[in-house]
């Protein structure tokens, strides 16, 4: 069982921006979502587990190293797909994925070989092979991120926003791809996309202004809101009076009317029906709150 732990991490930028605040999460071994919106400080603490940056204060631990200490031991271990993944240079998907193979330390020609051989076919990108990376679709893109995340068998993965901008069909491939890679090593998904956490993680974090505001299980988050989510189709006109008469959670525009989800412990008026709440539910009252 692998085991990373975050004690306390705080993080402040040169301009004075403080982007982690006392972060502590224990993660084990299978996906783990890291939800939260934009501005959150997902990528400071994803950055900041790869050693790519220092926290200002508080550890990190894997399986029981210090990653300060010994940020090397970390990234022998470590596989990371970042946000931005810069510019690719003009070669093939399989002569850059050899390079970073040589990068990662795998120096044995034939052992590369197999490995970029594995991790193409295992990312659905045998076919484009020889295509230069840049001339890739955003899905094939990202596939070939996970590909080069999975070089030297890493025992950590992190993935930072891997879906956003990518169309239902890629999206799901993507997602398919990561759920298949195994339950023996920790995925650590950061995403603002409640959907990406839903099926897939096993556990989750909600992470609002650079601190965790709640952390568990997706399905008893979601069960610890049973028959207090409410929800109505109103006039858009009427919302503005219901935004201040009851705590609206979230609101959808269906065919010209106003869905609304609230959060009350009792019936908020006529009208209003229970439903079954979901991970959203957990999500927006989370940050409301
Ligand atoms: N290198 C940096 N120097 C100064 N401020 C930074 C730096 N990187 C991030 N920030 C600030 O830290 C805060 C958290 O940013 P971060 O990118 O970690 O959030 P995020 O949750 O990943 O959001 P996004 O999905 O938009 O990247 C923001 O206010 C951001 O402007």
């Amino acid at each position: 069982m692998n085991t990373l732990q975050i004690k306390n991490v705080s993080k402040t930028y040169a301009n004075g921006v403080k982007a982690l605040d006392t972060i502590s999460l224990t993660i084990h071994n299978g996906m783990f979502g890291l939800l939260g919106p934009n501005g959150a400080g997902k990528s400071s603490l994803m950055r900041t587990i790869a050693t790519l940056q220092e926290q200002s204060s508080g550890d990190i631990l894997f399986n029981g190293i210090d990653i300060i200490k010994q940020p090397q031991e970390l990234r022998n271990q470590l596989g990371y797909l970042p946000q931005e993944f810069g510019v690719y240079p003009k070669i093939s998907a399989q002569k850059l994925l050899d390079h970073l193979a040589i990068l990662k330390g795998i120096i044995n020609k034939k052992e590369r070989k197999e490995q970029v051989e594995a991790l193409l076919q295992q990312t659905n990108l045998n076919q484009h092979r020889k295509k230069a990376v840049y001339t890739f679709s955003g899905g094939m893109r990202q596939r070939f991120g996970i590909a080069q995340a999975l070089l030297g068998n890493p025992k950590l993965i992190i993935v930072d926003e891997p879906t956003a901008g990518l169309d239902p069909e890629e999206r799901n491939r993507f997602l398919n791809l990561l759920s298949e890679i195994g339950e023996h090593i920790i995925i650590i998904l950061s995403t603002h996309i409640v959907e990406d956490v839903k099926d897939l993680c096993a556990n989750m974090a909600i992470m609002s202004q650079g601190k965790i505001i709640t952390k568990g299980i997706p399905t008893q988050l979601t069960e610890k809101l049973h028959g207090k989510i409410w929800h109505k189709i109103i006039e858009k006109q009427d919302l503005k009076s219901y935004q201040t008469a009851f705590n609206v959670i979230s609101t959808r525009l269906i065919s010209g009317k106003t869905q609304l989800h609230v959060l009350a412990d009792e019936k908020p008026e006529a009208g209003f029906e229970p439903i079954n709440p979901g991970l959203e539910d957990v999500y927006f009252s989370t940050l409301q709150a």
